[in-house]
């Protein structure tokens, strides 16, 4: 575990809540969010259909306004980080360009950003490899995996080396089978790049085995019912899942979800 005590907070909301205005009155999608990120923590946001945790993880990355509260990133404003570039985003589906290379998919925020020929063709090769997708550069998306796509999707959100990587239910789509490498992975990749994570799931065991700390939430408005600190070790061979201290901290969450209503997880 790391020892995030000391340093300043890379995300920190205080008060936060958002409600959006729709045709048919207010919808309250966060209330009274209160959160700190330290450097390299892996904080799941685990709660049923509908509690926010997507509007959470986009206000952090300004895809969404907070109307209420504050919200700061790297120390400022959630639009000041975005320009620049404190966070790489992966959404729940991969969403490869079909006509686009593995590469060229990867290169293109790179692209964007303006880096030079060389610098992208070195990064490509340095994240295809850290999530073990060498040799794919060449592959079209539909010549993949779901599996690989959505690594493809992690490697175009580390290309640009931010020190944040938002995830927004990245392995919801694959079969269990797949979505248990994945994480496990992911928790490498994490090790060994240091990032601090936002990671939306679903699923309790994917939460409790990832996280260094799961943020429970529930719906109506999006509230935060418990914030749970993981005691498990750092390194975490998949059978840590049969490990009492494992079961006990699922055990907590899934108390905290049903403590917040939560029977539609
Ligand atoms: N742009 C929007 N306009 C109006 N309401 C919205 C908008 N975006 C989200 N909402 C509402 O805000 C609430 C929170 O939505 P959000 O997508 O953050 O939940 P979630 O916990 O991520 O759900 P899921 O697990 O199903 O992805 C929901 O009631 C949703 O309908």
């Amino acid at each position: 575990m790391k020892d995030t005590a000391t340093t300043a907070p890379v995300i920190e909301a205080k008060g936060l809540g958002l409600t959006f205005q729709t045709s048919d009155g207010p919808v309250h999608a966060l209330k009274d969010v209160s959160l700190a990120i330290g450097k390299g923590e892996f904080v799941s946001f685990i709660g049923p259909s509908g509690c926010g945790k997507t509007t959470f993880l986009r206000c952090i990355a300004a895809l969404e306004r907070p109307t209420e509260g504050v919200l700061t990133v790297n120390g400022m404003s959630a639009d000041a980080a975005r320009q620049a570039r404190a966070y790489g985003y992966v959404f729940q589906a991969a969403g490869l360009y079909p006509w686009r290379t593995i590469a060229g998919n990867v290169k293109l925020p790179l692209e964007i950003m303006g880096f030079s020929r060389e610098e992208q063709e070195e990064r490509v090769r340095k994240v295809l490899s850290l999530v073990d997708l060498e040799g794919f550069g060449k592959k079209f998306p539909w010549q993949l995996s779901g599996g690989m796509q959505q690594r493809a999707s992690i490697a175009r959100a580390l290309a640009f080396d931010a020190d944040i990587l938002l995830m927004d239910e990245p392995f919801g789509a694959l079969d269990e089978i797949v979505r248990d490498r994945l994480n496990e992975e992911l928790l490498k990749l994490w090790a060994r790049t240091q990032k601090t994570i936002g990671f939306v799931t679903h699923s309790i065991p994917e939460a409790v085995y990832l996280s260094t700390k799961i943020v429970v939430m529930s719906p109506r408005p999006g509230r935060i019912t418990d914030v749970i600190e993981s005691t498990l070790p750092k390194e975490r061979p998949l059978d840590i899942r049969d490990s009492r201290e494992f079961i006990e901290i699922a055990h907590r969450v899934r108390e905290g979800l049903r403590a917040g209503h939560g029977d539609e997880v």
